[in-house]
């Protein structure tokens, strides 16, 4: 995926300018960043969920594969289901843990029961969850823990297969054993899945990500691989960023 020159408005406000950012194939990239420096806001603009907010506009482009996603001819819904979200406070659906992560393929028509225990089974697997919940499908999955229910969560967005996954804060009300879980589990997802990242946590971006980008006050400072931005950043704001000068 890839912005060029984007810019986003809510109403009169401009909360992200011109950002240009390319979002790798089937690598991790963390956007970091202080608050309210449009992070959020750059992640949403990803599968247009700021759409869902009145009185956002925005200019410039977002590319999928190509494709300009404010096309006219682009189904959102579609779009949605090619680039996934997970967001920071998990919200599993009031219904049993199969039910959550068969969601998104009964809404898409799959009707087959054997096809969709299949799929539900290769989700919760590839979300690291399996067995910790292969004998309790059926009960709700509010009962599970917040790290588990964070797990399902992913499951049900990777339900789909989604070729881009946008994770907002996904580990920031979780445990220290739910984060290193979640954050071992993106690891292990970007052989698959291309994954924006947004974290406050700048030894979370450092661990999980191959490439880092810097917003400040609505701006993509820079971006590069995640090593060179901790150690060796281009930019002095960068640098005073993280080494914690400011935050
Ligand atoms: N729905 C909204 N309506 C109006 N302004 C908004 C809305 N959402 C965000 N903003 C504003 O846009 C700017 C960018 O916000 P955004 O949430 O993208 O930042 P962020 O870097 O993700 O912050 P945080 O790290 O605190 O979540 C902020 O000034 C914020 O107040």
């Amino acid at each position: 995926m890839e912005a060029r020159e984007l810019t986003l408005r809510y109403g009169p406000k401009t909360a992200i300018h011109k950002v240009s950012l390319a979002i790798l194939d089937r690598r991790v990239t963390a956007l970091i960043g202080p608050s309210g420096c449009g992070k959020s806001t750059f992640l949403r603009s990803l599968n247009r969920m700021n759409d869902l907010i009145s009185g956002t506009t925005h200019s410039g482009t977002i590319l999928l594969d190509g494709m300009d996603i404010h096309d006219r001819g682009v189904d959102v819904v579609d779009l949605r289901r090619r680039v996934g979200m997970v967001f920071q406070k998990s919200n599993p659906f009031p219904k049993s843990i199969f039910e959550n992560v068969a969601y998104g393929l009964r809404v898409g028509g799959m009707k087959d029961k054997a096809e969709l225990a299949t799929r539900v089974e290769k989700s919760l697997r590839g979300a690291a969850l399996w067995d910790e919940v292969k004998d309790r499908l059926d009960e709700s999955a509010l009962g599970l823990s917040g790290g588990q229910q964070q797990r399902l969560c992913i499951a049900r967005a990777m339900a789909v297969e989604p070729e881009v996954l946008l994770m907002d804060e996904p580990a920031s009300a979780l445990d220290p054993i739910a984060t290193a879980k979640i954050e071992e589990l993106i690891h292990e997802l970007k052989s698959t899945y291309t994954i924006a990242i947004v974290t406050h946590n700048m030894q979370q971006a450092a661990r999980v990500s191959d490439r880092t980008a810097f917003f400040y006050m609505g701006e993509l400072v820079e971006c590069g691989p995640t090593e060179q931005i901790f150690t060796n950043p281009r930019e002095k704001r960068t640098e005073d960023y993280v080494t914690g000068k400011f935050g």
